[in-house]
Parts: structure tokens; sequence; C-alpha cells
């Protein structure tokens, strides 16, 4: 698993172009993530690129940069086939709260996508265990879903699986943890008999069958969701710990967010990420194409081993072992 971090919730969203003190390749952020993901599939009408959606307030920017991306020329949703993570039961599907309605606001609208290629589960069905069904077996018929890009609550959860969820669900109907109901007041009027109280929702297992998971997190209230994903183990307390089980798993967070983690975690992660980046993105580095000059790749190695004696510039570790027993 890899954790980017960026300075804030703009540089999460879209790498703005300023160069933060990592000097950190653009691709990296969230939507510079997924454009060069979908522009390196090539994706046709007979094999469109799948991606999968979050709702929230998480991914808002990362859609508006999408949606710039687009009308730029630089990306097209023209072979791209989506499916949304959760939809609230209950709901018309034109409310103004629906994730239907957050979806159309924020990212469809502004985008060459084709209706008939936008997959939403439907809050509304009359068999929603019916539905569910169906929905997997879309994201089947697809071939299933090559980056699933998600968001989390501050307890963890992901798209709607509260804590305790099993980590093997597949889409389902779910009952809303109270603290999340309470959240969604907001958006209510902060009228709690208007709030749903059931949501349709992928499972933690539909979310992991992905071939790519990546995760934004951002906000200190997310930072001990954020250590217990990263630092300690898989728990259904915490449903996007699952990620530590993905061959590809990435979370994208902001300094806010690694409050809760140990400075050797944030550290070590940096330290990665500039090695990772010496060797595919030289162009921020300066560097054309070459890799590192030595001394670089050593006091990045020294970075990486939090501390731990490492053998210095022309110095034998033996006679540095030697000098540090005496
Ligand atoms: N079902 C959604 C999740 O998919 C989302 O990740 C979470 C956090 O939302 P926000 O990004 O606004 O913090 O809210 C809801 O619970």
């Amino acid at each position: 698993m890899r954790l980017v971090i960026r300075q804030d919730y703009d540089e999460v969203s879209a790498w703005t172009g300023k160069l933060n003190i990592y000097k950190v390749h653009p691709m990296e952020s969230s939507a510079h993530y997924i454009k060069e993901r979908i522009n390196q599939f090539q994706p046709t009408e007979k094999r469109p690129f799948v991606l999968g959606l979050p709702t929230g307030s998480s991914p808002i920017g990362c859609y508006h940069r999408l949606a710039e991306f687009c009308k730029s020329g630089q990306l097209s949703f023209r072979n791209v086939v989506t499916f949304n993570m959760d939809e609230c039961v209950g709901i018309p599907r034109n409310h103004k709260e629906s994730y239907y309605s957050f979806m159309q606001t924020h990212l469809f609208k502004h985008i060459d996508i084709k209706p008939e290629n936008i997959n939403m589960l439907n809050g509304n069905a009359e068999d929603l265990d019916a539905e569910c069904h169906r929905y997997e077996a879309a994201m089947a018929a697809h071939g299933g879903i090559e980056l699933f890009l998600g968001g989390i609550g501050p307890d963890g959860h992901i798209a709607f699986n509260e804590p305790g969820s099993s980590l093997t669900s597949r889409t389902r109907v779910k009952t809303l943890a109270y603290e999340t109901i309470i959240a969604n007041t907001r958006f209510f009027d902060g009228d709690i008999d208007r709030v749903p109280k059931l949501a349709l929702t992928v499972g933690v297992a539909t979310f992991m069958d992905a071939r790519e998971v990546c995760i934004m997190i951002t906000g200190a209230h997310k930072s001990i969701a954020l250590a217990k994903c990263i630092e300690e183990g898989v728990n259904h307390m915490w449903s996007v710990s699952a990620i530590q089980m993905h061959p590809k798993g990435l979370v994208v967070c902001d300094e806010d967010a690694t409050l809760e983690l140990h400075v050797k975690t944030v550290k070590y992660f940096k330290s990665i990420e500039h090695v990772h980046q010496s060797l595919i993105g030289q162009e921020n580095l300066g560097l054309q194409g070459q890799l590192l000059p030595s001394d670089k790749v050593r006091s990045l190695a020294r970075l990486s081993n939090h501390g731990r004696t490492l053998e210095s510039e022309g110095e034998p570790a033996k006679k540095k072992t030697r000098r540090s027993l005496q």
C-alpha cells in the first residue's frame, strides 16, 4: 500500500501546479492520477475504463478538476463506465440530497460521459435486495472495476460499510450508524426525521475487488481513522483498514489527516515517495530520465531507514560498526 501525503485538501484533490516541499510528480494527486490511469488505458467503446466513484465532500475538488481536464481536452469520459458506491434509500432520485443529484451537479453534467454508461444504485427499487444483486452482476458483466476511488467517514467506514461490517460483504441494504445519521442532518435542515436511515452500498469486498483502489482522506477529524488504517491491523471496526490486503492500494491524504500517525510512519512514506519519484518523475527533480546521483540516493536511503545505522558516504559499514562499539 502507498500513502501519498499532500499539504492540504486542494493538493489532495488535484495538483495545482505549485511545488510543495517534496516536489512530487503531478500525477500522484487524485484527479491527475485518474486522468493518467484513464489515458494510459486507452479505453474504447468495446473496452471501456470502469471507474468506481464516491460521493461526499472529499471528492468534490477532484471532480471539479476532472471536469476541467475534460473541458481542456486532456481527458474524455466517452469510453468510461462509472459505478457509484452507494445511494440513500427512499429519497426521490431528483431530490437535491440524493447521490444521483450530487453526481450530476459535481461531475456528470460537466463531462462527456454517455448517460447509459452511468451506473447508480436505485434506492427506490421495489425489491432492494434484487437491486443489489443486479448491481453486482452489472459490475461483473463489465469485467469488474478498474479503479475505485473512495472517501471515508471519521469512523473509518468506506461507502456505507459502517463499523462492524463484514470485510467479505457485497452490495446490500445497510442500516446507518447513529453517528452517520446525525452527521447527515446537515443536509436536511437539521431535521433528523427526514434523514434516511437505510442505504444501499457496495460491500467492503466489492470495493476491494477493484484492480486498484484510491482513497482520499483529509482533515484532522479523520486522523484517528487514518492511523487505524495504516498502523494497526485489518479490523472490521475500521472498514477502510481492509486496504492493507489490497495488492494495489493508494491512500492520498493531507497533512492534517496525519496528526495521529507516528512521525516515523510519515517520514517513511514520504521517503518512499521520494525514491519512487526519483525513478518515475525525474522531470520534477530536474533530471532528464537518468537515475539519481548516488549521493542523493544515499541521503534518501538514510531518510527511509529512520535513523538506523547506515553506511555513510565512502565509509565502510564495518569500520563504522567498530567505532560505534568503542
Ligand atoms: N457514504 C458516504 C461515504 O462514501 C463518504 O466517504 C463519507 C464521508 O464523507 P465526506 O467526504 O463528506 O467526509 O460520507 C458518507 O458516509
